[in-house]
């Protein structure tokens, strides 16, 4: 098991450079499926553990696949299989989005039940509730959804009661071979949706609206494999303005695009962070004291839950009480607990949590509890006095490539290093 070992105090300085979206790669892949004819590549894939996933779930799908360069491969012109069994399904919840497409393609999708996870319980009924509008019969049992269909799925109109952005993903792709128009309802606006929205078009699909409320879609009878690059991660971006602010640095996010990240710009900002948009992304500068903000998440172009846990490390650093509230994921607290350990006073009433600062950070032992957990911990430990471990990295590694690396180019004094020399971890941290 690894460590990543990090010894606070060094301001952040240089350039950074953001890759492309995980939350748009997956959803991507997917759709690649629906290519009854030619070749896809999807370019700026980053080399993440998720990717990977999606890789085994496709190749077990009988598509060909392959990943080298940053870029992605498919073939899906052979003879599929439709089963995405739970090994898959466990390690990632995206490994659902395969269903929309491939009812649409085959006529039948068998794929296992995602289960709860740290961050909620997320279940997929507003998917399925997309499916069956379209004319799909849905069935659960021992374990797993099937939905199939005889024939064509057919165009009709679908409500979401909450505006999912996988359900959005996985209609959308199972309704764009689908006879007629759909019209779907109280969508996700976000920009991975427009980024999906766009391959699908460049398939040869007819969706318009992507990045509003309301998505209508005019089914095609086939679609043929294009060359997509992918946006870059905003949540990426976003978790390197956030280290570069609280250590007081200078970064330039390289290819950060503001207009995906205005919510997450504008409570930096008021906060008392500087940031401006530079050629090909945005410079941060850190202040010497922040000021504490509330932080609601909510859908985009809301705040996003998937920096909440990043915002609250910042806000740890901020002078006066800043209130924090969750309305995305149920359960998506589990950082505060190790946030405490490291000294941060923190207390969690309902679905909100209570910062009250600037808090001393203290290095200490802690352990990520999702991806984006992870990477707030070794944020909060750019910040602390003494060293700060973070385990559990296989959650980071499903999300960043090269967290480490990128930060110790920035100045930061951080290591990955093996149990056996974490054991030893003073040690080895005092030669970083
Ligand atoms: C791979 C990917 O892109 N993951 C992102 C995606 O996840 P994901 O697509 O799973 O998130 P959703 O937008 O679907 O989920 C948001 C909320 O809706 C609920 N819900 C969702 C579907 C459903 O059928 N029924 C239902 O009740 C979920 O339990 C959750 O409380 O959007 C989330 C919200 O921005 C992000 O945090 C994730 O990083
Ligand atoms: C929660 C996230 O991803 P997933 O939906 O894949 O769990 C995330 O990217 O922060």
């Amino acid at each position: 098991m690894e460590k990543i070992i990090v010894r606070g105090g060094k301001r952040l300085h240089g350039s950074v450079k953001v890759e492309g979206a995980k939350n748009a790669v997956l959803p991507v892949v997917a759709a690649s499926i629906l290519a009854e004819y030619g070749e896809s590549t999807i370019e700026d894939v980053p080399p993440l553990t998720d990717v990977y996933t999606m890789k085994e779930v496709l190749s077990n799908l009988n598509v060909a696949v392959t990943y080298e360069n940053g870029r992605f491969h498919v073939d899906a012109t052979r003879p599929l299989k439709t089963e995405a069994p739970f090994e898959y399904v466990r390690k990632m919840r995206a490994s659902f989005t395969v269903m929309g497409p491939l009812l649409a393609r085959v006529g039948k999708a068998r794929i296992a039940l995602p289960g709860g996870c740290a961050i909620g319980s997320r279940p997929v009924d507003q998917h399925l509730k997309g499916f069956e509008a379209l004319g799909a019969t849905v069935e659960i049992g021992n374990g797993f959804i099937e939905a199939r269909i005889d024939g064509r799925l057919q165009g009709t109109k679908i409500y979401l009661d909450f505006p999912s952005v996988g359900a959005t993903q996985n209609i959308m792709m199972a309704a764009v071979l689908a006879e007629g128009t759909t019209t779907i309802e109280n969508v996700a606006e976000e920009p991975e949706i427009v980024d999906l929205a766009n391959y699908l078009n460049a398939m040869g699909a007819r969706v318009r609206g992507a990045g509003t409320g309301v998505i209508r879609i005019e089914g095609v009878d086939a679609l043929t494999g294009t060359v997509h690059s992918v946006i870059p991660d905003r949540i990426e971006a976003g978790t390197f303005m956030i280290a570069a602010a609280i250590t007081g640095g200078n970064v330039f996010v390289e290819g950060a695009i503001g207009e995906h990240m205005r919510p997450l710009i504008a409570k930096m900002r008021e906060m008392g962070v500087e940031i401006s948009e530079e050629g090909s992304g945005l410079r941060v500068i850190g202040p010497e004291k922040l000021k504490a903000v509330d932080i609601k998440t909510m859908p985009h172009p809301g705040f996003p839950t998937d920096m909440q846990a990043q915002m609250m490390a910042l806000l740890l650093k901020a002078e006066g009480t800043s209130v924090v509230t969750e309305t995305i994921f149920e359960n998506r607290f589990m950082h505060v607990e190790e946030f405490r350990r490291m000294n941060g006073n923190i207390k969690i009433e309902g679905r909100s949590a209570i910062v009250t600062g600037p808090n001393s950070l203290q290095g200490a032992e802690v352990g990520s509890t999702d991806l984006r957990s992870g990477a707030a911990l070794v944020v909060a430990g750019l910040a602390a006095d003494g060293y700060t471990r973070v385990t559990e990295l296989k959650h980071i590694d499903r999300g960043y490539n090269r967290l480490t690396e990128k930060l110790k180019a920035l100045g930061a004094d951080i290591e990955r290093v093996e149990e056996h020399q974490a054991k030893d971890s003073l040690e080895v941290a005092e030669s970083i």
